[in-house]
């Protein structure tokens, strides 16, 4: 299948005296697939989210969507068809009431008040913040301005969602019900990109994990590969094992089958072992 994105050698420099900040990048996203783009501060992966959306222009190189050239004609219309949950959620909200900042997105797309309204609607509820709707967005915490970000960005329907450290700062109850909307919406059909530092978090959900540093690739692959085929890969990018791998590393042989990568491979090699042994913990 034909990758959502191709990145061919690309150059972006923010300041001529400094270095870039991406380095002549290579790599392709899956359609259709988790992808997690992972590396350590400064690395460059805000940058890239900025050139899928259209918001930068490389300075030298290629951007492929879909089997397209992105260039100065199609650049704006990325758009519509990429959604970005940043950051910080304080730079997306721009209206007075949660509704209204909801609907806003599907209204600059062109929908008409009452299907931007109904698109604002269904997304609260989605994400069962609908009590929130009447509020204004200033007044909301951290989390709760950061579903309402994410409900922004469901109620314009974009193609792919890029979501920016989606995680961060939610409570564990946030961060399921985040993790089940990235699930739904690859139900949909979608393409769900996350760039994090959270690697238990492609350990649990990505398919695919694309590994940044100083604008560079390092390393396309799957979350298994990279944290038992190429654990050095980590390392240089300064990143770390999930807690899964780091347990069972150095312990694991290879005569016992594959690594446990996720919680639930963990508890299931403890519970045969436990099974096995007559004894207890
Ligand atoms: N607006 C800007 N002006 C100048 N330099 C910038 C700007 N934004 C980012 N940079 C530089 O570009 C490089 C890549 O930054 P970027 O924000 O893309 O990294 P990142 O991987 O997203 O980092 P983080 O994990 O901290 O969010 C860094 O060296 C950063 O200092």
């Amino acid at each position: 299948m034909e990758p959502v994105f191709v990145f061919k050698h690309v150059r972006y420099q923010y300041n001529k005296d400094r270095a870039a900040a991406l380095n002549g990048i290579d790599f392709e996203i899956p359609l259709r697939k988790k992808t997690a783009i992972v590396g350590p501060n400064g690395a460059g992966k805000s940058t890239l989210i900025f050139h899928m959306n259209g918001l930068y222009s490389c300075a030298s190189g290629e951007v492929w969507f879909k089997g397209e050239q992105v260039s100065k004609a199609n650049q704006s219309d990325l758009v519509r068809h990429v959604g970005v949950v940043f950051q910080d959620p304080d730079d997306q909200i721009i209206s007075m009431t949660v509704r209204d900042d909801i609907a806003f997105g599907p209204t600059q797309l062109g929908l008409p008040a009452g299907e931007a309204f109904r698109k604002a609607d269904e997304s609260m509820e989605l994400l069962h913040i609908s009590h929130l709707a009447k509020l204004n967005p200033h007044e909301l915490s951290f989390g709760q301005k950061k579903q309402v970000a994410i409900a922004g960005i469901v109620a314009m329907d974009p193609d792919v969602v890029i979501l920016d450290e989606p995680m961060a700062f939610l409570d564990p109850a946030g961060q399921k019900r985040v993790q089940e909307i990235m699930n739904l919406l690859m139900a949909k059909g979608k393409t769900v990109i996350v760039a994090t530092h959270n690697m238990q978090l492609v350990a649990e959900w990505a398919d695919h994990v694309v590994v940044v540093k100083d604008g560079q690739c390092l390393g396309s692959l799957t979350p298994r590969e990279l944290f038992c085929q190429h654990p050095h890969l980590l390392k240089e990018a300064h990143l770390e094992l999930p807690l899964v791998l780091q347990l069972f590393s150095g312990l694991w042989e290879e005569q016992s089958g594959p690594m446990p990568v996720t919680m639930e491979e963990a508890r299931a090699v403890l519970s045969r072992l436990l099974t096995n042994k007559t004894g207890t913990l």
